[in-house]
């Protein structure tokens, strides 16, 4: 049984780290929103930019992925005052799932009521096209099925409770916003609903592995997104999330395409404005809800 990593388990060493964010921010965020791969210019949309960068904060990890600036943008959008990661964090980085998910848990102590997760992912899906977003309904967490999870460990019921349900992960209402909002901002042809699925990477898969997630009913898959979810869950925060397809999962040895991280973020580039804007209604249609 591996160790566990016991300052990762401490809440004075979360404590710390929201010490210093608070003296460093005129106001508390209600709303964080974690960019994906490429996708950190969704915090250019926020109205009186803070930024604090990773490295100045205590105990805070650092990113070390393309695409993943490693910097916190405070400010407010539609009056609700947010905070964007830019940049996460990925348990193939060599980060324990207990760090990976640290960030969650300092906002919650800054007092933040509801999470946007968002993440680039490869669609599983044949009916998926490159550039279409699918909201994220639900989840298959292959890294729990092997006895992987950031809340493995000593339970803090100031956070939560240790046994707590995933049924309803992913915000039924909110996720009606979400369908509403891309529709407004001209994505009703290209947005789904579905399953994401965790795989660890750093690889993409292979075509079996493919074949195998078709079977099990996933839609997307990706290296993220649902060790954050697990700690707000936990935590009692509603979430929403969205995936942005930025390449079809090759499931044929036929194929000879072949994915990679450097065309991954172009493609986020080029659908940025889109994705933008998406987030701007959401936030527009939720606002009462954080404030
Ligand atoms: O999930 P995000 O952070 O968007 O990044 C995705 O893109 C990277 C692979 O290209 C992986 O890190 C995968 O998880
Ligand atoms: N695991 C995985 N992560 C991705 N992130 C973006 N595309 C992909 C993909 O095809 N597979």
């Amino acid at each position: 049984m591996s160790a566990l990593p016991t300052d990762e388990f401490n809440r004075g060493f979360i404590e710390e780290s929201a010490r210093f964010i608070r003296s460093q921010v005129p106001v508390a965020p209600k709303l964080l929103i974690i960019c994906g791969s490429g996708l950190g210019g969704l915090a250019d949309t926020i109205e009186k930019p803070v930024t604090l960068s990773y490295d100045e904060i205590p105990n805070f990890p650092q990113s070390t992925v393309p695409g993943h600036a490693g910097e916190l943008i405070f400010g407010t959008l539609s009056n609700v005052p947010v905070v964007c990661m830019k940049g996460r964090f990925h348990y193939y980085e060599g980060y324990s799932l207990q760090k990976v998910t640290t960030p969650i848990r300092i906002m919650q102590l800054l007092g933040i009521k509801g999470l946007i997760i968002t993440n680039a992912a490869g669609g599983v899906n044949k009916a998926y096209q490159v550039g279409d977003i699918m909201l994220i309904k639900d989840h298959l967490n292959f890294f729990a099925f092997g006895g992987q999870h950031p809340l493995r460990g000593p339970n803090d019921p100031q956070f939560g409770a240790r046994f707590f349900p995933m049924n309803r992960a992913y915000d039924r209402a909110l996720l009606e916003v979400g369908k509403r909002a891309a529709a407004e901002v001209g994505l009703a042809n290209h947005c789904h609903e579905g399953v994401y699925g965790i795989y660890s990477g750093p690889n993409y898969e292979t075509v079996a592995e493919i074949k195998y997630l078709q079977l099990v009913g996933v839609d997307a898959i990706g290296m993220s997104t649902v060790p954050e979810v697990l700690v707000a869950k936990h935590c009692g925060l509603p979430v929403f999330g969205f995936s942005f397809i930025t390449n079809k999962c090759v499931d044929s040895y036929e194929d000879a395409e072949e994915p990679n991280h450097a065309h991954i973020l172009d493609v986020v580039q080029a659908k940025a404005k889109k994705l933008k804007n998406l987030v701007i209604k959401f936030v527009e249609h939720t606002s009462d809800q954080w404030l």
